[in-house]
């Protein structure tokens, strides 16, 4: 059995060498030439399975994205040839979670306006807009979420509208799916009339997918509104962002904010799951073995008085001012988008450090936020 499989999943050979013989490829180049003697495809985000991809082979039996989004598969066209399909729901939901987490920390030692105290609007409460919300909540912030689908489909959770969120909160962060029909089309969701409303200082995160903002409209918006801060993970056009945009964005990031190395581990692991599931083939590997122990150092914080504190403990996980610093010089070079991306050193998630605590305060919360805890 032939798996052709992208360059830029780790942990590959790992987990499908029993199942046949693998094949790895830029996914972002990937030809119908290459695909045609293939029985297992393995993608990420920046490989299009449609039709024209596929039109040389007669052969797969399974496709797979190691990914949340699905906006690049074409899902009916696989449907009609009987061709199994299986994405990473949540893979690398905690990451996202984490990395919007970080950046309104940031945002907030930057402009010298603390996170507490502020209500965080979270448009998209699936997998990663919970995510964020658990750490926000962990931290005592306010949290406001949108999802008229989640609400109709009779969620418990209390939602509000998006004209309402946008009115209410200090800080929103975006975390839909791209889709370009229906009444909650996400396409554009902040054109320039949206972005108007924004009220006063408001912080705008964007780490879903970049056609979710108007990115021109961005640029007109923000040539008028410097008191709105905008972080971006991900750009109208990838991997070709508006450069004329860039200068105007506080945090810049290579649409990376999934990438944690469990993240990406558990993408993958997720379709090697469903590809035995699919070809009856035996699972026995175990997702724990394949990541490196946990940090061997164990943070002692004996208080957390001040967010500050906090954020010197989140950048001891991931400074996102190294990856931002890369971003500007790097995203005009020919490829620079993805190299960065291809090259990015993956971080670890939360619960890779425990912080144990020597002092009087209580730090449990810290446990909520995702650290591994350890009374003291
Ligand atoms: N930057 C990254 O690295 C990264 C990583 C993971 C996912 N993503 C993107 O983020 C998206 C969301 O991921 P997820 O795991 O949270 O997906 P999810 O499917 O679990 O949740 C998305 C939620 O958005 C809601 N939604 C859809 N249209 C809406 C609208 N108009 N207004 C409000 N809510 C709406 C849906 O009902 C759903 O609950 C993915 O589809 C993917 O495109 C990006
Ligand atoms: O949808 C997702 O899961 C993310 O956007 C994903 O992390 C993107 O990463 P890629 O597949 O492009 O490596």
């Amino acid at each position: 059995m032939k798996i052709l499989a992208d360059e830029n999943m780790p942990y590959v050979q790992q987990l499908f060498a029993d199942f046949g013989r693998i094949e790895t490829v830029n996914g972002r180049k990937l030809t119908a030439e290459q695909v045609q003697d293939a029985d297992v495809l393995l993608v990420r985000s920046v490989t299009r399975v449609n039709p024209e991809l596929l039109a040389l082979n007669s052969k797969l039996k399974f496709v797979g994205s190691a990914t949340i989004g699905t906006d690049h598969i074409d899902q009916e066209y696989l449907a009609s040839r009987n061709v199994p399909f299986s994405n990473a729901p949540g893979c690398n939901a905690t990451a996202v979670g984490e990395f919007a987490f970080i950046a309104m920390l940031e945002l907030a030692q930057r402009f010298n306006s603390p996170l507490k105290g502020k209500v965080v609007g979270i448009v998209g409460a699936g997998n990663t807009g919970t995510a964020v919300a658990k750490c926000l909540e962990a931290y005592g912030i306010e949290v406001l979420l949108c999802d008229p689908l989640l609400q109709q489909s009779g969620d418990r959770r209390e939602f509000v509208s998006l004209d309402s969120l946008i009115e209410k909160s200090d800080v929103i962060s975006l975390h839909v799916p791209i889709t370009k029909q229906g009444e909650h089309k996400t396409w554009y969701l902040f054109d320039e009339q949206r972005l108007n409303s924004l009220k006063q200082n408001t912080w705008l995160l964007n780490c879903c997918r970049g056609e979710v903002i108007d990115n021109r409209a961005l640029i007109k918006f923000k040539q008028q509104r410097d008191d709105v801060k905008v972080v971006l993970d991900v750009w109208e056009g990838e991997p070709n962002p508006m450069a004329e945009l860039v200068p105007y964005i506080e945090f810049c990031t290579p649409h990376i904010a999934g990438y944690s190395l469990e993240g990406k581990a558990r993408g993958t692991y997720m379709l090697y799951q469903q590809l035995a599931k699919v070809l009856n083939l035996t699972a026995d590997k175990q997702m724990d073995s394949l990541l490196p122990n946990l940090w061997s150092e164990q943070l002692s914080v004996a208080e957390m008085s001040n967010e500050r504190a906090l954020l010197q403990l989140a950048r001891f996980v991931y400074d996102l001012r190294d990856d931002d610093e890369l971003f500007r010089k790097q995203f005009l070079n020919p490829q620079g988008f993805d190299q960065m991306r291809k090259n990015h050193t993956h971080r670890r998630e939360f619960s890779a450090l425990k912080v144990g605590n020597t002092g009087q305060t209580d730090v449990n919360w810290l446990s909520n936020l995702g650290f591994s805890g350890v009374e003291l």
